[in-house]
């Protein structure tokens, strides 16, 4: 059973294939109502009300994914989900023309000053004189981050007749001239917008984007909009410009803090507000609340998932043909950790034949979990594994060789240890499995499946009789045996597969026979 805790308004026929699937337990609570079962949840989803702080995911030790039923996610502490190997989902278009129209609806509304218009006919005044607007058409819009929903406000305002100059410095021309807009340096699209909407991401670098300096590049009597998140406009820098008049209105939809309080904005006359409303329609939370529970199905059902924030993104098909490299890649990192039982500085894949040329990068991350799990008290995998191999000073690196001796693919991994350096290698075979075909310089062939045991002995007459009969005498059974051998009576190998664990009175007098040099558990 996995437990869902729903935090935040999320739409209930959104939500509806979770609610059918039996395996599903969904909690409809704000975090301070579930403080005692904070630990039993599998799955947290939410909107932007819910701090998903560090310290809220301490508490949550069960948590595998967080949904956000929405786009921005700067409510989420991404790195801290990360480094507890949590995936972190969202749903990226489906409020995009909600959020789009709602700016559009702001900034008409704002240089006709509909809201104070309202205001004074429901005051029961008829003041026509005093709510003299500007027109749209011929109006210069500077756009600043142009994606999803300034690409779809930049339509709208093309179909008012405005001129649309935009800022986004990810954005190509290709895509700007499609589009019918023109691309502009920042300082140009301030100083020549009349009208500016912001819809950037709240990042480092977005924060106070428009602040003291680049307010007062814009042109007198500019209007702003804000409906991408608070923060982005420096709302404490913009109070001198609206009561000098340098700005002439600003819409605001979101806030540094939400809800904003008594905030001294909401005293101008001319600021028009809504309460973070982009995404409040029925159809956008219907598309996002749908993604989102469709996404945790998948995800519950060891499916990838595609709108991940904190791993690569990978579509059904492409995960269908890298599921069994990505089994085989955790494997071979699992027992080359085993093996490497001492510090490693560096691990080298190499994909040769068709594993070349899929999507390796998941199947890195597979095997780095596979290789750090033995050695880290927390959860690795492929969401945090290339943190914690950051953190613990162990550099990996992707080669791609045409080299495939026979082989119709092949991993192999080298570790590079203080004085010791491993290579292993396997191979997938459809409709058969995973074999290990090289281990430790010396050509074998086994399954990497349940308790292993390495042997490394001198290839002398008889060894095999005396394994057996130490593990006979321990009563236990061996499942498979592989044998091999560098050269005929030099170092030699048998990794044998039991029915269960030895003990380290096993290791102990297996040790202890003649030419058997190294005994290991490796669990697989
Ligand atoms: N008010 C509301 O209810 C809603 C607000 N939003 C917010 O709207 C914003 C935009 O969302 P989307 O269009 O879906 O995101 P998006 O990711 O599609 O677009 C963001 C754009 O900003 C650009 N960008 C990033 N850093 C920039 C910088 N320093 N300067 C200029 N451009 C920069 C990116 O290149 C990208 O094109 C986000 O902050 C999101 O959280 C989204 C939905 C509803
Ligand atoms: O999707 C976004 O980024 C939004 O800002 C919408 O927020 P909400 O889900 O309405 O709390």
């Amino acid at each position: 059973m996995f437990r869902v805790l729903v935090s935040d308004a999320i739409s209930e026929e959104g939500l509806a294939p979770l609610r059918t699937s039996a395996h599903i337990d969904i909690v409809q609570q704000k975090v301070s109502e579930v403080e005692e079962q904070l630990h039993t949840f599998d799955a947290l989803l939410v909107r932007s009300a819910t701090k998903v702080t560090e310290e809220l995911l301490e508490k949550m030790t069960n948590l595998k994914i967080v949904g956000r039923a929405g786009v921005g996610v700067d409510n989420i502490d991404i790195d801290a989900a990360t480094k507890r190997g949590i995936v972190v989902i969202n749903a990226p278009n489906g409020n995009t023309i909600s959020a789009a129209e709602h700016t559009f609806a702001m900034m008409a509304a704002l240089v006709r000053r509909i809201p104070q218009a309202h205001i004074s006919v429901k005051s029961r005044e008829w003041n026509r004189s005093a709510f003299v607007g500007n027109e749209l058409l011929g109006k210069k819009l500077g756009v600043i981050g142009f994606g999803r929903i300034g690409s779809e406000v930049a339509k709208r305002a093309r179909a008012f007749g405005m001129t649309v100059h935009v800022y986004d410095p990810f954005l190509t021309k290709e895509r700007a001239e499609k589009l019918g807009v023109s691309i502009h340096s920042l300082d140009d699209v301030l100083a020549s917008a009349d009208i500016i909407t912001v819809h950037t991401p709240l990042t480092k670098e977005t924060r106070g984007l428009l602040g003291t300096e680049n307010l007062a590049k814009t042109k007198k009597g500019v209007y702003l909009v804000n409906c991408a998140r608070g923060g982005i406009i420096d709302e404490q820098a913009l109070i001198p410009f609206l009561e000098n008049g340098h700005v002439a209105g600003v819409a605001l939809d979101v806030f540094e803090q939400e809800p904003p309080g008594d905030h001294p904005l909401l005293a101008f006359d001319n600021v028009i507000v809504t309460p973070h409303l982009g995404a409040s329609t029925v159809e956008a939370q219907l598309n996002v609340a749908t993604q989102v529970a469709e996404e945790l199905l998948h995800f519950f059902e060891g499916q990838p998932v595609t709108s991940s924030i904190n791993l690569p993104a990978l579509s059904k098909d492409v995960y269908e043909k890298i599921q069994s490299f990505y089994h085989l890649g955790r494997k071979l990192g699992l027992i080359a950790s085993q093996f490497m039982n001492i510090p490693v500085q560096e691990l080298s894949v190499t994909y040769a034949g068709t594993v070349a040329d899929l999507e390796t990068t998941y199947i890195t991350r597979s095997l780095l979990a596979g290789f750090l799990q033995p050695r880290v008290a927390s959860t690795v995998n492929e969401v945090n594994a290339a943190m914690v191999a950051k953190e613990r000073g162990i550099t990996y690196g992707e080669k791609f060789s045409d080299e495939t001796h026979g082989y119709a693919n092949s991993i192999s991994l080298t570790v590079h240890g203080e004085n010791k350096t491993f290579t292993i290698k396997g191979t997938h075979v459809p409709n058969y499995g995973d074999r290990i075909v090289h281990f430790d310089g010396v050509a074998i062939d086994f399954a990497p499946e349940g308790h292993l045991l390495y042997i490394q002995h001198q290839d002398r007459p008889g060894m095999i009789g005396k394994v057996g009969n130490v593990l006979g005498a321990h009563d236990i059974n061996i499942a498979t045996m592989q044998v091999g051998r560098q050269e005929a009576g030099g170092k030699a190998m048998m990794i044998l597969s039991l029915d269960k664990p030895v003990d380290d009175a096993v290791l102990k007098a297996l040790t202890q026979i003649a030419d058997i040099e190294t005994v290991k558990r490796l669990e697989a």
